[in-house]
């Protein structure tokens, strides 16, 4: 099995800077989604990774040989990596079979070893029935699979995957993930998945690199990216996390830390570098926030609007410490919810410090920097299809 590793990674189209600074080490095996906003250079790195386009700056090597960087640029029939596209890139004319098969007949395999290899790249896929077929009288997602198997077949074990959902409708980019799933457990190939859907990302990915604007912002598990993020656009752009600014940010042991929000002393997480800072920004979730036990210190708000959502309420909450802050709440189905208007203590049962530019913890891209500091709702600049 092969791993891929980036190092440095720099590409420019004229005067525009595309890619910066990209460093990211992907195992043998693993399974990596590369997520971002359109125009942040996702398929620019796919392009560099498979060898049709070449780094200014910066080497790539696949295993332990380098493959691009330098005086050194490997074509892509050289790299041994199988790309799956959004269009599936079938022959129509060719069957199924005859589709997997292609590459391995151009290689001039013999035809046992040929046929051999195909039935087992089908089997895999669950498509062996389907070997006679033309891609005409197949399905989106029967055909993703074809395009799948061809990548089995040619013995490719890093796979790149180009948003292959993009053109399947929902119940069917459903039933692929599993698919995605059952591909990657039955192959054992490393794949890297782009696409700029979160839910996709984080329902396949082993780890999710994060990328804004031509750098990597964070690579790390869905649940470390959602509850530990390295910084603001980050935190505000997985699963609607809100960036709020604390005041007098004080580390102590445990990798907790207290801080005021809002006007009232809260704790937080923090990484285990933390250090106390006068303002700091904490990130935190809409199903975080709730309304305080009794007897507990909760910062005082008033409910602006509410709507049902079938089986919870979504709430819009004003802080009265900060009338022009919007705050985000969903509390499960009650007979009697707070009304419009209604004056609530919140409690925020989980807040995060979201560390220094440069001093994240693990998962953080080396060479990470940020200067945002934002203080509403950054999803908006990400949106999925
Ligand atoms: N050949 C090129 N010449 C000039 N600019 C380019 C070229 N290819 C890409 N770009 C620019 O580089 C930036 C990154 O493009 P890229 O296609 O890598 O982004 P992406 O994240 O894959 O976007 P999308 O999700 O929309 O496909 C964009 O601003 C794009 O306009």
């Amino acid at each position: 099995m092969t791993g891929l590793r980036l190092s440095n990674i720099g590409k420019s189209y004229g005067d525009t800077r595309v890619l910066s600074g990209i460093d990211l080490d992907i195992a043998a095996g693993e399974f990596v989604a590369v997520l971002g906003p359109s125009g942040c250079g996702k398929t620019t790195l796919l392009r560099l990774v498979a060898g049709f386009d070449r780094p200014d700056e910066g080497s790539i090597a696949l295993g332990d040989r380098q493959v691009a960087g330098g005086h050194v640029m490997v074509p892509p029939e050289g790299r041994g990596i199988g790309i799956v596209f959004q269009n599936y890139a079938l022959w129509p004319h060719m069957s199924v079979a005859e589709n997997v098969g292609y590459a391995l007949k151009v290689a001039r395999l013999p035809r046992a070893e040929c046929e051999a290899r195909v039935a087992r790249a089908l089997d895999t896929v669950d498509l062996a029935p389907l070997a006679g077929r033309r891609p005409a009288d197949l399905s989106g997602g029967q055909r993703q699979r074809v395009a799948l198997a061809r990548c089995l077949a040619a013995g490719s074990d890093l796979v790149l995957l180009d948003e292959p959902l993009a053109n399947l409708d929902v119940h069917l980019r459903a039933a692929m993930e599993e698919e995605f799933h059952r591909f990657h457990r039955e192959s054992g190939a490393t794949l890297v998945y782009i696409t700029h859907d979160q839910s996709e990302a984080m329902a396949l990915a082993d780890r999710i690199a994060v990328m804004d604007k031509g750098r990597l912002l964070q690579c790390a598990s869905p649940r470390q990216l959602y509850r530990e993020p390295a910084d603001a656009t980050v935190a505000g752009f997985i699963g609607g996390g809100l960036v709020l600014p604390v005041e007098g940010l004080r580390p102590m042991a445990g990798g907790l830390a207290m801080a005021d929000l809002l006007g009232t002393r809260v704790r937080l997480r923090c990484h285990a570098g933390e250090i106390a800072r006068p303002l700091a920004m904490a990130s935190t979730h809409p199903a975080d926030i709730q309304p305080a036990h009794p007897g507990e210190a909760g910062i005082p708000a008033r409910v602006i609007a509410r709507s049902y959502r079938g089986g919870s309420w979504s709430y819009e909450l004003r802080p009265e410490t900060d009338p022009s802050l919007r705050l985000p709440m969903v509390l499960p189905d009650a007979a009697a919810p707070p009304e419009p208007g209604a004056r609530l203590d919140l409690a925020f049962r989980d807040l995060w410090a979201i560390p220094l530019p440069g001093t994240s913890g693990p998962g953080a891209a080396p060479g990470h920097s940020s200067s945002s500091t934002t203080t509403t709702h950054p999803t908006e600049q990400f949106q999925c299809a």
